[in-house]
């Protein structure tokens, strides 16, 4: 395995993957501004073939401590294994790992929590989930520190892996470079045995980055989650959008189901609508002309939000800037088709005028390899 500007830490780390048998022949570690740590090809590679090996002994994955935390959420089984580890220091069999993933310090949720919309509400849960599971670690574990729960509960978040095959979620050393695309060159599997393999699914050139697709999510979640966002076409380019109904004009008042219920709808890139089911309990509760009513109150709700968007401050950080810039993108093209649809009152119902066309629809394949968020 060779490695570029190896700091201590990360040079013991490497010698333990060694020991631990992991195998990485043809990759390199290399840290990039605005990219951390990553994975580099050393080697001209073709289409599928294993790059990394990593042997179940050598990840730290849930415990029999997540029986605790059962009626709480996945990630705190994961971070007590992990402060477990640490409480152990050298006794620790994964200490060289556990003392490079304790190193990273947990990205500033404070900028994205005034945020509009669900950027701005998933940055508060956030924030609230993250103090909970700090005290739960501590109160569990009394010679842990806030900073070092702190320090846990981050790096479980943004590189836990979980997979559905295997039915496991864990932290896998060396794996975890691995940075994520919206068009990835390498797929992970985990076997039935919890030893983890990474494949590639194109070519790569020699000195090119190795990437997965952890998700396919809009790009808040991805600021919130993982601290980055993603320029370019992709599934990354889309909003989230909560709207309120409130009772509508026009709304039947038997029958049909609730419309007083805030429902969530994504917003592609090219403003159509990627989950449009949530809109359908509504229209059933509508009278027959009143698609035109849903319409408008969409059109008003949409218009209000973007409004947010555009007073938006990103406080001079680019990946802020980037965000608003692209949620009013989508958002203004969002409303230009519904206030068209309003305009030409065609015959084409309003939610197959909102949709996307099939192949959007279709999005992005993350096979086993999507990380938990
Ligand atoms: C599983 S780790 C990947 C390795 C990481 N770069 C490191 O330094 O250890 C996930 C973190 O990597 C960074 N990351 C992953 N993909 C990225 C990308 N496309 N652009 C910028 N940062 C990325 C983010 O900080 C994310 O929280």
């Amino acid at each position: 395995m060779l490695c570029s500007h190896v700091d201590q830490s990360l040079q013991r780390f490497l010698d333990w993957c060694f020991e631990a048998g992991i195998r990485a022949g043809s990759l390199d570690v290399r840290s990039l501004r605005g990219r951390g740590r990553l994975l580099q090809a050393t080697h001209e590679l073709s289409e599928d073939v294993e790059i990394l090996y990593v042997p179940a002994d050598a990840i730290i994955s849930e415990g029999v401590a997540s029986q605790t935390y059962q009626a709480s959420h996945w990630s705190l089984g994961v971070a007590h294994r992990l402060v477990e580890e640490d409480c152990l220091g050298r006794e620790s069999r994964f200490q060289p790992y556990v003392q490079l993933l304790l190193e990273g310090e947990p990205h500033d949720l404070q900028i994205m929590e005034r945020l509009p919309g669900c950027a701005g509400s998933l940055a508060r849960e956030k924030v609230k989930l993250r103090a909970l599971h700090i005290a739960e670690l501590c109160a569990a574990m009394p010679t842990c520190t806030a900073d070092r729960a702190a320090r846990a509960v981050y790096a479980v978040d943004s590189r836990t892996v979980y997979s559905h095959p295997a039915q496991a979620r864990a932290l896998v050393p060396f794996f975890d470079f691995v940075n994520h695309s919206a068009c990835p060159n390498a797929r992970w599997t985990m076997d039935s045995d919890g030893s983890l393999r990474l494949v590639t699914t194109t070519r790569v050139e020699i000195g090119e980055e190795v990437t997965i697709s952890y998700d396919s999510i809009p790009n808040a979640r991805l600021l919130v989650t993982y601290g980055f966002v993603l320029d370019g076409e992709g599934p990354h380019r889309s909003v989230d959008l909560n709207l309120p109904f409130g009772k509508l004009p026009d709304t039947l008042d038997e029958g049909g189901p609730d419309a007083k219920q805030p429902v969530q709808v994504q917003i592609l890139g090219n403003g159509t609508l990627r989950r449009r089911a949530p809109l359908v309990p509504l229209l059933h509760n509508l009278c027959s002309r009143s698609e035109t009513v849903l319409a408008e109150h969409l059109a008003k709700q949409v218009a209000v939000e973007l409004e947010q968007w555009q007073a938006a401050d990103a406080k001079e950080d680019s990946r802020l800037t980037l965000l608003i810039d692209m949620s009013v993108e989508v958002l203004q093209s969002f409303l230009e088709r519904i206030l068209s649809w309003i305009q030409a009152a065609d015959a084409k119902p309003l939610m197959s005028a909102l949709g996307p066309p099939e192949e959007a629809v279709t999005g992005h394949s993350t096979s086993d390899d999507s990380q938990d968020s």
